[in-house]
């Protein structure tokens, strides 16, 4: 696996090890549960699709492998403030330093800035991560099923369920998918960008979509960029949607969403 997934989880990993030199896990964890209390991540996206809006997790990221800088000025409470204001349902931070030029700074911003629940955006593989998540204030993370073993995914996600944290397992294939089915979370991702070729296809959601049950929500993440794509995922029944590019490179993030979904005021 000589690919940039292998390359960040190891600096994933060394960032855990230099963070823990920092400060003890019981401090960590008396932080993370002294936040205030999480706001629903997968109940605000369920609640959206139950009505017939579609859902939308507005990302926030400054610049990513595949695509380089995204935003020039990035202000994450900015940001924030125009999501919630123009109909987001969610919000994503990347709070990953070194590929996505993210930050924890990021991530309490935005949290300062708006009442949207927050997923932390990041490579989970350690529990030490998701402490963290909840003690920045998130309110969900993503488990990236091509980053863990089957044991990892049950662990990590269980950590999270412990600390209130809703969970977004993310997939890209039929054989990650499966193993996805096997964790309680409702929320699965599937992501149309092949994380170790960065190739992005709509078609991975459509192809995927009959093999997941009914009591699972699908959220389509990467790629969505013109109502052309958002008509194409609705009109195939999916109603929830991670978006990043398409609102980073917009002057107002925001009115973007608005405009790609067709929000007007009467869907606030
Ligand atoms: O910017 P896009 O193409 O709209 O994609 C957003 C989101 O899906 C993407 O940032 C993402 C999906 N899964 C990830 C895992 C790690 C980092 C980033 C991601």
């Amino acid at each position: 696996m000589s690919d940039i997934l292998k390359k960040i989880l190891a600096t994933k990993h060394e960032e855990v090890i230099a963070a823990r030199q920092r400060q003890s896990f019981v401090e960590l964890d008396v932080d993370a549960r002294s936040a205030a209390p999480p706001l629903g991540f997968a109940r605000a996206l369920i609640s959206k699709s139950e009505c017939g809006i579609a859902g939308v997790i507005a990302e926030a990221k400054r610049a990513s492998p595949s695509k380089g800088l995204l935003r020039e000025s990035f202000d994450a409470a900015a940001i924030a403030r125009s999501y919630e204001l123009h109909g987001a349902a969610c919000m994503s931070v990347l709070t990953d330093r070194d590929y996505f030029r993210g930050d924890a700074a990021d991530l309490k911003a935005a949290r300062a800035a708006c009442r949207l629940p927050i997923i932390r955006k990041d490579f989970i593989v350690d529990e030490w991560q998701i402490a963290e998540a909840r003690a920045w204030g998130a309110d969900a993370i993503l488990l990236i099923v091509a980053a863990l073993d089957d044991s990892q995914l049950a662990a990590l996600e269980s950590t999270a369920f412990d600390y209130g944290l809703d969970v977004l397992v993310e997939v890209h294939d039929g054989a990650e998918l499966e193993r996805a089915l096997k964790l309680r979370t409702p929320l699965v991702g599937i992501n149309n960008r092949n994380l170790r070729t960065f190739e992005t296809s709509l078609a991975t959601t459509l192809g995927l979509l009959a093999q997941v049950p009914a009591d699972r929500l699908v959220v389509t993440e990467s790629g969505i960029l013109s109502a052309a794509d958002v008509e194409l995922m609705r009109g195939a029944g999916v109603n929830s949607f991670l978006v990043g590019e398409a609102f980073m490179r917009a002057p107002e993030p925001g009115e973007a969403l608005a405009r790609l979904f067709g929000f007007g005021t009467a869907s606030r």
